[in-house]
C-alpha cells in the first residue's frame, strides 16, 4: 500500500484541512498520515478561531512518522507561522521524501486569513523550493507573481513570472474564473491546460485541500504530473456533481461517490 502524509490545520467540520486530505488519501486506497500544524475552529459559513501547533511539536510529529513509515508522497496545506514553515523546510530537508506537493493556502473559501501576512516570503523561500508541484489559486498566484490575473492570458504570463524563482511544476487553479474551471500547468518553459466546465455549485469548500492531497496520491502511485493532475481535476469533478449540500455555507465535497 502507498503511503501519504498530509501536513496541514484540522478543519473541524470536516470540509476542508487535514480532514478533507484523509478523505482523499483514502479513496484513492493509500494509507493516510496527518501532522497537524493548526486547529481552526471552522463550519461551511468561516473560521471562528486558529491555535496553531507549536513549532518543537510540529518536529516531533514529523520524526515520528518518517522513522516509522516512511510516506511515498507528501502534501502540505495550511501552515501559519514563520516558525512552523521553517521547522517544517528542516525535517523536510533531513528525511528528503519524494512528491512534496504544496498548496500554498492563504486565505479561506469564507476569506478568512489561514497565513499570517509576514510568512508569505518564509513560504517562498524556504518551502515553496523543496515541493514538485505547486498547486496556487488565483488569489495566491497573485500574491506569487505580483498582478491581478483576470483571464487564461494572465494566467499564463503569472506562471512564467512564478518560473523565474521556482523551477518545479506550477498548478495555477481557475476555480475562481468567471469563465470554466480551467487549470493551467507551467514547467520547463511548457504550458497544459486542464479543462473542465463549470459546475454549477457553491459546495465548493476544500475543493483545493482536495485537489492537492489527490494529486500526492496519485504520484505515490506511480502517475506522472500531468496524469496525476488530470485523475484529481477528474476526482474533483466527480465530487462536486454528486451536489452534496451540507450546512448553512459553502459545503464540503462528497468524497463517498466513488466507494
Ligand atoms: N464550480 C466548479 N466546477 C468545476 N471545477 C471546479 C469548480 N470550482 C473549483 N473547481 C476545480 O477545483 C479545483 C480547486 O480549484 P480552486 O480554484 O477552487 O482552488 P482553491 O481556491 O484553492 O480551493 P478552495 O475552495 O479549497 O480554497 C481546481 O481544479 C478547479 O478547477
Ligand atoms: C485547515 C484549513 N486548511 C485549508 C483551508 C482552505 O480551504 P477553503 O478555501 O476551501 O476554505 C481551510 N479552510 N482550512
Amino acid at each position: 500500500m502507498k503511503k501519504v502524509l498530509t501536513i496541514a490545520g484540522s478543519d473541524c467540520s470536516g470540509g476542508a484541512g487535514i480532514q478533507a486530505d484523509l478523505k482523499t488519501i483514502m479513496a484513492h486506497k493509500c494509507y493516510g498520515m496527518s501532522v497537524i500544524t493548526a486547529l481552526t475552529a471552522q463550519n461551511t459559513t468561516g473560521v471562528y478561531g486558529i491555535e496553531n501547533c507549536s513549532a518543537d511539536f510540529v518536529k516531533n510529529q514529523m520524526d515520528c512518522v518518517f522513522t516509522d513509515i516512511f510516506p511515498d508522497a507528501v502534501k502540505i496545506g495550511m501552515v501559519s507561522s514563520i516558525e512552523i514553515i521553517k521547522a517544517i523546510a528542516e525535517k523536510l530537508r533531513e528525511y528528503n521524501p519524494k512528491n512534496i506537493v504544496i498548496d500554498p493556502v492563504m486565505v479561506s473559501t469564507s476569506g478568512n486569513k489561514l497565513l499570517k501576512d509576514d510568512a508569505i516570503n518564509t513560504l517562498l523561500n524556504k518551502l515553496i523550493p523543496l515541493a514538485a508541484v505547486i498547486t496556487p489559486n488565483l488569489s495566491e498566484a497573485e500574491i506569487l507573481c505580483g498582478f491581478e490575473i483576470n483571464s487564461k492570458e494572465d494566467m499564463h504570463r503569472a506562471a512564467r513570472k512564478i518560473s523565474k524563482n521556482y523551477h518545479g511544476h506550477i498548478l495555477i487553479k481557475g476555480g475562481h474564473l468567471e469563465e470554466d474551471a480551467n487549470d493551467l500547468l507551467f514547467f520547463d518553459g511548457k504550458i497544459h491546460w486542464f479543462e473542465e466546465k463549470k459546475i454549477n455549485n457553491s459546495n465548493t469548500h476544500g475543493t483545493g485541500c482536495t485537489l492537492s492531497s489527490a494529486i500526492a496520491s496519485n504520484l505515490a502511485l506511480g502517475y506522472s504530473v500531468r496524469e496525476s493532475i488530470q485523475n484529481s481535476k477528474d476526482y474533483i469533478t466527480g465530487a462536486l456533481k454528486e451536489n452534496l449540500n451540507l450546512g448553512r455555507g459553502n459545503g464540503p465535497l462528497d468524497h463517498c461517490y466513488r466507494m
